[in-house]
């Protein structure tokens, strides 16, 4: 083992204890039904989430963490080793832009296809590539990063599907016989020609892919690099995601995501460099949740098969192993496992338990390919609920869900030579990816996905389908063989994940409809509330500045306003309110703002006309002062003259400036003046009444607070002075 190897083993070692699930008989309990299993108790509740989580993944000594915190393996020394597995990776020191291979076939290849490389030390220490990934200029080969569009909407749209390819060493068995499937960096994977048969061969066939993982790749390095660290941060933010492996019998699928047999025997080994990916990632998501320090998460797993088209329940399979139905959920639109146990799992431990439970009881068997064949479908869930602290007291609450899905492999029972019990379960394995298959091809084909996928004629697809192509993430990991023996099955995988990548899918958060609903409601009646005190407080200045007229008036705006508000509700308490009087609250508030906001328009219209009715005021004033001056000044002593005998065709008369009265001498008053004759006595008259109907008027202005707008002003200035009011028209305009 080389010096790497040991330091990851390293990293996460875990201490040689019982798990604490079972020794404190954690919780399995049953979704719709009551518990099967009397020794197992439901807990139902929202556990506190773990306080310490002890392995935490750290860089070993020769990793690198790059500039965005992914890390890289770097070799200690650049120097190729000359090994045939080398020579074969193609890995030269600097990279040709052609290169030949065994058979003569000129690949053409970018000059940056070593860059998404990755190259380690084998324990001859000979340098041998692990990993390519197409056409990647970075230093890290993080798929799903580089594959997927965050939309400001926050929908994630993956753009070249999410494909890996990991293709095992030769086993023992194999040993005798060459490699067929080559490494031409940049992602690819040839497969050699095969000269003769009948058709003249089989002529060498390039695949590309986003991750290639040599058969030098070891476990650890799947986890690093294959973008399930992003699955898993994906889940834990509430999104669906599934990680499924696929591929013939015997290509290392259940050693990918479980390691190899033994690991969960009667006595499970603690920890292994050679646990697969769901342990790894068992311990990444804990570390994701450790981060998330203000976020209340709760964790619940469930693990099941799919045998011979039964759903068995790989935590409760109980002794007669009753299959489980597979029923349609109307409020999920999606197929569920009736009945199915799901887990409370606090710890780390908890989930490492589930996964030892589910791997003693699934159904292993042998064939001539492999010793330890899975004979059926695995499909371990882990649900992910989490609620963060929002602003005004709300949570924001998300269901996310991770799937590691286990597919049983394709088998060609001549090859396996399968009999009785195992042929039957060849054949249901076989017709069940067969379904797969076609549902995988109906999805691929842009031109079909209108019409039917067959998603009900098996309980795989039905269980799938979401992960599918529904609103989740999928990451697909194909297993081969190198071996020349299983080169037609290698194809067969090849174009089916080829097939597969042309999928889209369009994954989305979910939250639950209820909580999304209260949230929006939350947060508008915290925006009315914020608005309607903000008018409260409009209103309370603008009342406050004539407070005799909204006291003596019952039916001022101020007062309808007290009238109609709804109770007020502290926002902390909001939580706790039903649905409906959630809705309820929402409605009186939006009532009292439309009323406030109306009566606020009303004010303001009505103080606008008081202010142009003011201005009239002041300037029919400002006249009628002028008009006044002028009667008081020169109008009365020009007048004099006027009332002269000239003026009152009196020709015979002097002019004088002395009042004369033809027919009659004025009276002379007591203080010596003469008395004014009757006729300018009445001119005099007219003149000051018409002054002091224009303007002086004694009754003084209507308040404009207790009445309706100017309209009615404007009016009466109208009938009162004619000519006044054709001069203030336009201004009312
Ligand atoms: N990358 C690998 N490195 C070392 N050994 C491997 C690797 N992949 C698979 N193996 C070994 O090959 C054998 C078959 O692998 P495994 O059982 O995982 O295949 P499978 O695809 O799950 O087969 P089946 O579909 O029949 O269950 C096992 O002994 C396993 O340990």
């Amino acid at each position: 083992m080389n010096k790497t190897i040991k330091q990851a083993s390293k990293m996460v070692a875990r201490p040689n204890e019982p798990s604490k699930a079972r020794s404190r008989g954690n919780s399995p309990s049953r979704g719709t039904s009551p518990a099967r299993d009397n020794s197992i108790s439901r807990v139902n509740s929202f556990p506190k989430r773990s306080p310490s989580l002890k392995r935490v993944n750290s860089p070993a000594k020769n990793e690198k963490t790059t500039s965005d915190g992914r890390q890289r393996r770097e070799s200690p020394s650049r120097s190729r080793g000359s090994s045939p597995s080398n020579r074969r990776s193609g890995s030269s020191p600097v990279p040709s832009r052609e290169q030949s291979f065994s058979n003569g076939t000129l690949i053409r290849r970018r000059r940056e296809s070593e860059t998404g490389s990755i190259e380690r030390l084998d324990e001859d220490n000979n340098l041998r590539r692990i990993i390519t990934s197409y056409n990647q200029n970075e230093d890290n080969i993080n798929v799903v990063v580089r594959n997927t569009i965050v939309y400001p909407t926050g929908n994630i749209y993956m753009r070249d599907g999410f494909f890996i390819f990991r293709v095992r060493p030769l086993s023992k068995k194999e040993n005798f016989q060459s490699e067929v499937v080559q490494f031409p960096g940049n992602g690819q994977i040839l497969i050699d020609a095969i000269p003769g048969g009948p058709g003249g061969g089989q002529k060498p066939k390039l695949f590309s892919y986003n991750v290639v993982f040599e058969p030098a790749a070891t476990q650890e390095d799947v986890l690093q690099f294959s973008g399930m660290k992003r699955l898993i941060e994906m889940a834990v933010e509430g999104f669906r995601c599934t990680c499924f492996c696929y591929g013939q019998t015997g290509s290392g699928k259940t050693h990918t995501l479980t390691g190899p047999p033994g690991l969960f025997g009667v006595k499970s080994v603690p920890y292994s460099d050679k646990h697969g990916l769901i342990f790894r990632s068992f311990a990444y998501l804990f570390e994701q949740i450790q981060l998330q320090a203000g976020t209340h998460f709760v964790l619940k797993a469930s693990y099941l098969e799919i045998y011979n088209e039964k759903v068995i329940d790989l935590l409760n399979p109980g002794s007669a192993r009753k299959p489980l139905a597979v029923r349609w959920s109307k409020k999920a639109r999606g197929f569920f496992v009736e009945n199915l146990f799901t887990v409370d799992c606090e710890e780390l431990d908890d989930l490492m338990a589930v996964l030892e439970e589910g791997m003693r009881n699934r159904s292993v068997g042998r064939h001539n390919m492999n010793d330890y064949s899975s004979r059926s479908h695995t499909i371990l869930s882990v649900h992910i609920t989490s609620e963060q602290p929002a602003e005004n007291g709300v949570f924001i609450s998300r269901t996310g869900k991770i799937n590691f899905v286990d597919l049983a492999g394709s088998e060609m029972t001549k090859k396996t030579q399968s009999r009785g019990k195992t042929l039957e379960e060849a054949n249901n394995i076989n017709k069940s990816l067969m379904v797969l298959g076609y549902c995988i091809s109906s999805l691929s084909d842009i031109k079909k996905k209108s019409n039917h996928i067959p998603y009900r004629d098996s309980k795989l697809t039905k269980l799938l389908a979401d992960s599918l192509a529904g609103n989740g993430v999928t990451l697909m990991i194909a297993c081969i063989s190198p071996a020349k023996s299983n080169i037609s099955e290698t194809i067969n995988t090849l174009r089916y994940a080829a097939r597969a990548k042309r999928i889209r899918t369009k994954p989305v958060v979910l939250m639950d409809p209820r909580e999304a609903l209260i949230l929006s409601l939350k947060r508008e009646v915290g925006v009315l509330q914020n608005e309607n005190q903000h008018l409260r407080t409009a209103l309370h200045v603008y009342s406050s500045s004539n407070p005799t007229s909204a006291d003596k008036n019952p039916n001022s705006i101020l007062d309808r306003k007290i009238l109609q508000t709804p109770p007020s509700v502290d926002l902390s308490q909001l939580s706790k309110l039903e649905g409906h009087e959630l809705v309820e609250l929402v409605r009186l508030y939006v009532q009292e703002n439309g009323e406030l906001r109306k009566e606020n328009i009303e004010l303001f219209t009505s103080r606008e006309l008081l202010q142009r009715d003011h201005e009239l005021v002041c300037r029919e004033n400002e006249r009628l002062l002028k008009k006044l001056e002028e009667v008081n000044s020169s109008p009365l002593i020009a007048a004099r003259s006027a009332f002269s005998a000239e003026a009152l065709n009196m020709p015979d008369s002097e002019p004088s400036d002395i009042w004369t009265n033809p027919e009659k001498e004025p009276a002379t008053l007591e203080n010596g003046n003469k008395e004014m004759p009757d006729f300018l006595q009445k001119e005099m008259d007219k003149r000051l009444g018409s002054r002091e109907s224009r303007g002086a008027t004694p009754r003084g202005r209507p308040r404009s607070w207790e009445e309706k707008p100017t309209a009615v002003k404007v009016l009466r200035i109208k009938s009162t002075n004619s000519e006044e009011s054709e001069r203030t028209k336009p201004e009312m305009a």
